[in-house]
């Protein structure tokens, strides 16, 4: 048994309708990776019911297991909004969804998070921020003012798979765009941040 075996083992199992959403992913899509997965899940879940969000706000559905991790916490009258701008996978996140006891508390919309983020009247949370990796400072802009002071923002992949720490290709537009975002929110004093090096990095931030 190596590490992360033993770590699935000894946390909250997966639930069933994930299992079959992360099989069906594995199965029908390629870069079946981006998909949160068992551990992540539970964290993105435990993290939820300690923030106790109202409004949440995701870029990049992908699949739609993250959304039904972060959906499985919140109260009545809670909301989740997603944005996936991938529109050949809106049929298969809706089936995720209908399949789910969360479906009337997502909201899906299909676009590009930059323009649809404008449109979308509402206070959050919480966000969790997993779309273009080339546009995470865009991303932490935009949705900076419309998190209420005590909100949190997660983002995803802020270690890529350790290349922050390698010579950077001038070419590797992703590599180069994660260490802006991330030398950026390092020194931002309009919040509180610290990097989980969970999976492939998961920072946690806090608006003062
Ligand atoms: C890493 S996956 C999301 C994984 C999902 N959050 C999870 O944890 O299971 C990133 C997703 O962002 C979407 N995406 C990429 N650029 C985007 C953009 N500009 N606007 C909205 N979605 C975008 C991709 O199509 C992809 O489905």
């Amino acid at each position: 048994m190596n590490l992360d075996e033993y770590i699935s083992n000894h946390s909250d199992a997966e639930p069933e309708y994930l299992a079959k959403i992360n099989r069906a992913t594995h199965v029908k899509l390629i870069n079946p990776r981006m998909c949160s997965g068992h551990l992540q899940g539970r964290v993105l879940s435990m993290f939820c019911r300690m923030i106790q969000p109202n409004r949440i706000l995701e870029l990049g559905t992908f699949t739609g297991y993250s959304a039904l991790c972060m959906a499985e916490a919140l109260p009545e009258g809670g909301v989740l909004h997603t944005i996936e701008c991938d529109d050949e996978l809106e049929d298969f996140i809706l089936q995720n969804f209908a399949g789910s006891e969360y479906a009337d508390k997502i909201q899906l919309h299909i676009g590009d998070a930059l323009t649809e983020i404008e449109k979308l009247n509402e206070t959050f949370d919480l966000v969790f921020i997993d779309a273009d990796k080339r546009e995470y400072l865009d991303y932490y802009e935009a949705v900076l003012p419309k998190l209420r002071c005590g909100g949190y923002i997660l983002a995803d992949n802020t270690l890529w798979d350790g290349k922050v720490l390698k010579t950077v290709e001038p070419n590797d537009k992703q590599t180069i765009e994660i260490m802006r975002f991330n030398d950026f929110v390092a020194t931002d004093p309009r919040v509180e941040k610290v990097i989980l090096p969970l999976r492939d990095g998961l920072t946690l931030i806090r608006k003062k």
